[in-house]
């Protein structure tokens, strides 16, 4: 992309309403625009991350064997009548009349409509297990939402659903899918610890929130610090063994680490002093197990192998995707903006020319623009006519990984700069060596 055609409204000054860093850095970046308290509009920089987010829960959930659709934001009240929770879900929950006056919901959740679905379809145990899910917008009315995205009113979720036989084969989708979250962080350059926690309005006894380490989390959590030693890296799960996802999720629950919803004081004391950390995260997923709570009223059932009718055993598992921009910003940022993951950054590489107009300047800058986009990279080429002061802010604050400079000096010798925006580090070096670096 052309920087003289993109549309990228960054900031000069920091907006005094934002509170805490990755609010700041995505205002000024030019990412998003708040329209009212908690709502957003997404511009094109954080629109593009934002997708590239989502694909990563996309890759990760179908890796994982898990079935796409989607459900729409508003739902009937009726649905919620049915399973008691219309009423219990509290203030929370925008509700709406349509011109016929029937009751209407903006959905904070799926759980009755997803059942709605599956008990309309679905009569025997051989079409299980079956997990579905969707990235869909939700809207909760916080009654004070902060923090930019991180606690939003309408926020990007993935939520998905499985539907089993037995409590047994439940808690095996529930382990797939700590499994496939484990993953779907480190993709995105987070370390995002499971933790018990409480099953609040979505319910069940059975249940643990996947939380980012940051000073300004919202949680308080509670931890053995080898707990942060474990990584999942890119070992191969077979997703359908019991066994294999029961040993990923008791090797990541091996160690204390729980919310201050479940903390356990006389457990905690059991941890080695040198080793107990209080710490505030930021919680960036949360998988449930809650059997039969909405197949029971809802009459969601399957014929058992024995010929019996019975409910189904059901679990929910929620991403924030929208969320995780603010956590990703907030554990990978620096002094001068954001230092986006490979993962997510929205363009691979920035190309600075230091003398638009200049034909030598011009010319190489239009070349390794082409050559990159040859070989299926995604640059983004600031153009303008502007100094290259103001050019590197710019680069630094949006956080691309890496920057070509490109200056009538270092072209005469055939060389340009990259740039690691991560590590400072600049080499010289000719254009085709800078490409091929990128690669
Ligand atoms: N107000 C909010 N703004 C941004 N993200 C949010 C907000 N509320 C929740 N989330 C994100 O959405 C994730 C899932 O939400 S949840 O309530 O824990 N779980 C559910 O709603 C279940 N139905 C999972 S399918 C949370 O872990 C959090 O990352």
């Amino acid at each position: 992309m052309r920087l003289s055609r993109y549309f990228l409204p960054v900031l000069k000054e920091d907006p005094k309403e934002a509170q805490i860093v990755s609010h700041r850095l995505m205002l000024r970046a030019g990412m998003i625009k708040q329209q009212t308290a908690g709502i957003y509009s997404w511009l094109p920089l954080g629109f593009k991350v934002l997708r590239r987010v989502e694909q990563i829960v996309h890759e990760e959930q179908q890796r994982a064997g898990h079935i796409p659709l989607l459900m729409p934001t508003l739902q009937s009240a009726d649905l919620w009548r049915e399973s008691g929770r219309y009423d219990d879900y509290g203030e929370e929950m925008l509700r709406i009349q349509d011109r016929h006056k029937r009751d209407l919901l903006y959905g904070p959740t799926n759980e009755e409509m997803i059942t709605d679905i599956f008990r309309s379809h679905v009569n025997s145990y051989k079409d299980l297990p079956l997990t579905l899910y969707h990235v869909q917008w939700k809207f909760r009315d916080e009654i004070r939402p902060r923090f930019g995205v991180m606690r939003g009113r309408e926020f990007l979720m993935k939520d998905g659903y499985n539907f089993d036989l037995t409590k047994e084969d439940a808690l095996h989708a529930y382990n797939r899918h700590l499994v496939s979250y484990l993953r779907t962080y480190e993709r995105m350059g987070l370390q995002a610890i499971p933790m018990r926690a409480d099953g609040g309005p979505i319910g069940g006894d059975y249940t643990h929130e996947f939380l980012v380490l940051a000073e300004t989390g919202e949680s308080e959590v509670f931890y053995d610090s080898q707990i942060t030693d474990l990584t999942f890296g890119d070992r191969q799960i077979n997703y359908d063994s019991v066994e294999q996802c029961q040993a990923v999720l008791e090797e990541f629950t091996s160690r204390y680490a729980r919310t201050d919803e479940t903390h356990d004081e006389a457990v905690f004391a059991e941890v080695p002093e040198e080793r107990r950390r209080t710490a505030r995260g930021i919680e960036v997923g949360q998988i449930f197990y809650f059997g039969t709570k909405y197949s029971e009223p809802m009459g969601a059932t399957v014929v058992g192998p024995d010929g019996q009718r019975v409910p189904v055993h059901m679990g929910s598992h929620g991403i924030g995707v929208s969320r995780l921009l603010g956590a990703i910003i907030e554990a990978n940022h620096d002094d001068r903006g954001i230092v986006w993951p490979e993962g997510v950054t929205p363009f691979h590489v920035g190309i600075v020319n230091l003398k638009q107009g200049d034909n030598s300047t011009d010319s190489a800058c239009d070349a390794i623009y082409a050559e990159l986009q040859a070989r299926g990279l995604d640059p983004l080429y600031d153009d303008r006519d502007d100094r290259a002061g103001a050019k590197f802010a710019t680069m630094d604050l949006i956080g691309l990984p890496w920057r070509i400079t490109v200056g009538p000096r270092g072209l005469a010798a055939n060389k340009v700069e990259l740039t690691n925006r991560r590590t400072g580090a600049t080499e010289e070096m000719s254009p085709k060596e800078a490409i091929a670096r990128l690669e």
